[in-house]
């Protein structure tokens, strides 16, 4: 009955905005009434019916695998809401900090309900596509969220009902979205309640790793709850504020742009390290109960070793090269040269990026990786540079600092830069040339100190002389190139392949490799590099018998009967035949130069003399693909 009066007036809040151009206050909660707002005026037709496709299946595992730490930290909730979801014919859901479903578990029957209307995995559930809906909705308002029936924006969205609340890294940064869904007609009243709870020992989660070298404040109203999930934390670097929860900030009154710019003696009155709770008295006036904890005893990174195998490597695995490579790229970083990875999918781009930043004096500041094929052309500016309160239509209300700023101190890593519109890549050029940002909408201009890396699979070189790269761009950020080389181009694949199984866990699992298993795990392609062999080697060590030897028939059909790509007999043939550094490509190289060196320097007439495109000569000559790296003078 209840349900069916609230129904009612939904149906009347519908009618006058959508049908009569009135305002329903009042008729709707305020958060819905906005996002309606915000719908049309992005432009969405309410009578339409979204067609929306999920992405493949492989671009959804790879998107599952990039964001593997993230479902890994949310298992244990998953699990149990899972649970509870099948109890009340619900489904529980993971999607990354853009809305992009990763995982839905729980009543099959619903599930199958649900993905008729594209709730399924594969899909972005982002406002911008899909209207009012309880996972976009609660990103834009960056608060948990309930969205029933008709108080989504499209028809065929009525049928469900939602709750979902963000999970916010220490940072304030979006990670993620919890939900739990079922049909519109049950209405689950605690399933908003169990995502906010949920989330909250999530977010707890996060703060046992990336703060290597910081004190923690763990405190909050109650002394007894210090301790537990529900505490208020904050993190310190120095005295400066550098990571909080939402209730550490809620408590003192702080939003997160008190992050990088608030200290501890501003916060509280006189707080000494202790291992004990202790009363601190904040200088909002307010009486409460916490121990600050000194740098050593914050866990750099959680000890959550999977009961057989890692899903990730402890230690990435690099080749003589690409170890020579990293040593210059961290020296070049400290010394703040850009430098720009190139490789194929999946050869470890950002790993390799990670572990720069790791190893340079800018380790202890952050790495803000930004993938610029992933954010829409009309966000990436936005996102970058910041904006200004009101710069745009749907810009959050204080304004947003930016990711450009949130680098600051520390490694800015733009992968896929190559898809960076060229308006983005302009504003990019003239911070990297002036050294600070100013926002979109205008504003004072801020200094940044980041060291810059970038990564792409594509050829920046050729992508300028096609027009779609700024020359000037590419000049600064490619002074020092990397080359990764793909997986099939690495001489001693058998090492290679045994030491990431190692890395992996494997031996430890009690799995043996065999000789034969290893040598066809060798002699397979690997198109898609690391990120293929390190998922297929975790497929096998979790369903090898522990203390077996692994024996070839496990062995996918796809690598048992693989013959070697032309491009791999190519290389392998040419081993015997080619000089010095061992390699065809080197031999390439030594050809071109020749070539261009015959005709003066001219690149036209070089290429037609190779018989070749200018585009090629110059891309060749550029990358150098013969070994790990490229060193280019504007
Ligand atoms: N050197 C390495 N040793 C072991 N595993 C690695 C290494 N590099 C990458 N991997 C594995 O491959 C996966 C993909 O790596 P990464 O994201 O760095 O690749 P990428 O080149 O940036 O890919 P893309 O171009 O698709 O973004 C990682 O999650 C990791 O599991």
């Amino acid at each position: 009955m209840a349900q069916s009066v609230a129904g009612d007036t939904v149906e009347a809040a519908r009618r006058r905005f959508f049908l009569e151009g009135g305002s329903p206050e009042g008729l709707v909660a305020a958060p819905i009434l906005r996002s309606w707002q915000r719908c049309s005026s992005n432009g969405l037709d309410v009578g339409d019916r979204p067609q929306l496709e999920p992405m493949s299946s492989t671009a959804l595992r790879e998107e599952q695998e990039r964001h593997d730490l993230l479902r890994r930290i949310t298992r244990p909730e998953m699990m149990a809401l899972r649970q509870e979801a099948k109890l009340t014919d619900s489904v529980v859901i993971l999607t990354d900090g853009q809305g992009l479903v990763l995982e839905m578990a729980g009543n099959p029957e619903f599930a199958g309900r649900a993905s008729r209307v594209a709730l399924r995995p594969g899909v972005a559930w982002n406002e911008a596509a899909i209207g009012t809906n309880a996972i976009g909705t609660a990103l834009v308002e960056r608060r948990p969220i309930g969205v029933h029936g008709g108080e989504h924006f499209f028809e065929p969205h009525r049928i469900l009902t939602c709750a979902a609340a963000p999970i916010f890294d220490p940072r304030g940064e979006l990670a993620g979205v919890l939900d739990m869904s079922s049909h519109a007609s049950i209405r689950h009243v605690h399933a908003l309640g169990l995502v906010r709870i949920a989330v909250e020992q999530i977010e707890h989660r996060l703060f046992e790793r990336d703060f290597a070298g910081c004190s923690v404040l763990r405190f909050h109203e109650e002394a007894e709850l210090v301790g537990t999930a529900r505490e208020a934390v904050l993190v310190f670097e120095g005295d400066r504020l550098v990571g909080a929860n939402r209730r550490g900030l809620g408590l003192l009154k702080l939003d997160w742009s008190a992050l990088d710019s608030v200290r501890l003696p501003e916060l509280f009155e006189g707080v000494d390290v202790s291992d004990e709770i202790k009363a601190l008295r904040s200088r909002t006036g307010s009486i409460l109960h916490g121990r600050l904890a000194p740098p050593s005893q914050v866990a750099s990174r959680p000890a959550a070793t999977p009961a057989r195998g890692r899903s990730e490597a402890r230690e990435p695995v690099f080749d003589a090269a690409t170890s020579a490579a990293l040593e210059r790229a961290v020296r070049l970083v400290e010394a703040d040269v850009p430098v720009l990875v190139h490789g194929e999918t999946g050869a470890g781009k950002e790993v390799f990026a990670r572990r720069v930043h790791a190893g340079s004096r800018r380790g202890s500041g952050p790495f803000i990786a930004v993938n610029c094929a992933a954010l829409p052309d009309s966000l990436i500016e936005a996102e970058l540079f910041g904006y200004e309160e009101g710069a745009f239509t749907g810009a959050r209300r204080q304004g947003q600092s930016g990711l450009l700023r949130q680098a600051d101190g520390g490694i800015l890593f733009l992968d896929e830069i190559g898809d960076m519109p060229l308006a983005a890549q302009g504003r990019l050029l003239r911070v990297l040339q002036e050294r600070q940002v100013v926002p979109l909408g205008g504003g004072t201009p801020v200094a940044v100190d980041f060291a810059l890396l970038c990564a792409t699979h594509r050829p920046l070189a050729a992508l300028v002389e096609s027009g779609g790269f700024r020359s000037d761009l590419y000049f600064r950020i490619a002074q020092y190139v990397v080359e990764l080389p793909a997986l099939r181009e690495i001489a001693d694949r058998e090492a290679l392949v045994r030491r990431v199984w190692s890395g992996l866990g494997g031996d430890e699992a009690g799995v043996r490799l065999t000789d034969e298993t290893l040598a066809a795990l060798a002699a397979y392609d690997w198109p898609g590099n690391f990120r293929q062999l390190s998922g297929m080697l975790k497929a096998l060590i979790a369903l090898a018998e522990p203390g077996k030897p692994l024996p070839l028939a496990a062995l996918p059909a796809e690598i048992l009967h693989h013959r070697p790509l032309v491009g791999a007999q190519v290389s392998q043939r040419s081993e015997a035949q080619v000089p010095a550094d061992g390699s065809l490509s080197a031999l390439t190289r030594e050809a071109m130069a020749r070539a261009v060196e015959d005709c003066g320097g001219n690149l036209s007439r070089a290429a037609r003399k190779l018989g070749i495109d200018r585009s090629t000569l110059y891309r060749r000559l550029i990358w150098k693909s013969g070994g790990p790296e490229t060193r280019h003078s504007p």
